[in-house]
């Protein structure tokens, strides 16, 4: 795998504030990657350092193994806040405008409409748009030079449910097309969405960085009852079980990877116990997120 970003030890400090804290990070080329973390963990501030719009106090970053250089940051398109377009003029003219600027070929303008799915909406005026399509647009913008790299703020940050899954789909769209993107979400549930990477960070540090994929298939978890009065003993036994715990409903034994409901309802019938209920869940993203937050505060 190629590196398109190495964060190596950056620290950016306001003060007394550490608003990012020797943090160390890579993305691959292809990768969705997402930045996580509550409010003021620094989310913002990182992206603004690898967009060189802040500076750094110390560690470095490297693009495509280059420091930044115009060449590089010609492959790279960000949106950390909504560009300014303007109100009165059509979504064509507003791109004309920052197609002009970027110095982007303007025969680019209508695939990228066509793209974000403003094509049909192209001449109505930039104030008539709905959040979710002045988002879209900032996206198309963000697309003109065709980059290799694109780099997205809380994306879908007060959009209304439909928005949100247009401005997802659209992130799948363009990761499909075999580009590099790193968001900052403190929604959990959109990185597990749309992510295939993500890192946690807290007050600037770096808590877990790994693949979406990894968390959400390494733990399943199974809810179990029997009228077996032997169940409890049975589960202590279970060689394919992390955790046993009982709750309102019956046991839940979080599995250990490569064990499954089915492995665990052939052993408790080899003990001679029936469940009568057996229902696998996935430990979502969020219950790890929250669980790994709560653990940094008692390290
Ligand atoms: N210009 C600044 N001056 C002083 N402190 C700052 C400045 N910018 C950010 N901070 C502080 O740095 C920390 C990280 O902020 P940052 O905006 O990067 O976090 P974030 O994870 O993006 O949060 P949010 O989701 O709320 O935007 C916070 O404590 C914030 O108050």
């Amino acid at each position: 795998m190629t590196a398109v970003l190495e964060i190596k030890n950056l620290t950016k400090r306001y003060g007394r504030i550490t608003a990012v804290n020797d943090l160390s990070l890579t993305v691959e080329k292809g990768s969705v990657f997402g930045i996580l973390g509550p409010n003021g963990s620094g989310k913002t501030t990182t992206l603004g350092i690898i967009l060189d719009v802040i500076n750094r106090t110390g560690g470095e970053y490297l693009w495509f193994g280059e420091q930044g250089n115009n060449q590089v940051r010609k492959k790279i398109g960000a949106i950390l806040e909504t560009p300014i377009f303007y109100p009165y003029l059509s979504a064509i003219k507003n791109l004309e405008i920052v197609a002009d600027i970027k110095g982007a070929p303007t025969s680019n303008i209508e695939p990228v409409l066509k793209k974000v799915e403003l094509y049909e909406r192209r001449d109505d005026k930039y104030r008539t748009y709905s959040l979710g399509m002045k988002q879209r647009l900032s996206i198309a913008s963000a697309l003109l030079c065709d980059p290799e790299v694109m780099i997205l703020d809380e994306p879908t940050n007060g959009l209304d449910p439909q928005g949100i899954a247009e401005i997802r789909e659209l992130i799948k769209q363009i990761a499909l097309e075999g580009k590099t993107i790193i968001l900052a979400s403190h929604l959990l549930d959109e990185v597990q969405k749309v992510c295939s990477h993500f890192c946690v960070l807290k007050r600037g540090s770096l808590l877990y960085s790994g693949m979406v994929e990894e968390v959400s298939a390494g733990l399943v978890q199974v809810e179990v009852k029997s009228d077996s009065p032997e169940l409890e003993k049975a589960l202590e036994t279970y060689q394919g079980a992390s955790k046993t715990e009982r709750d309102l409903h019956g046991y839940m034994v979080t599995l250990t990877e490569g064990h499954d409901a089915g492995h665990l309802n052939a052993y408790l019938h080899q003990q001679g116990i029936t469940a009568n209920h057996l229902v696998t869940q996935r430990k979502s993203l969020e219950k790890q997120f929250l669980e790994l937050l709560a653990e940094s505060d008692h390290a």
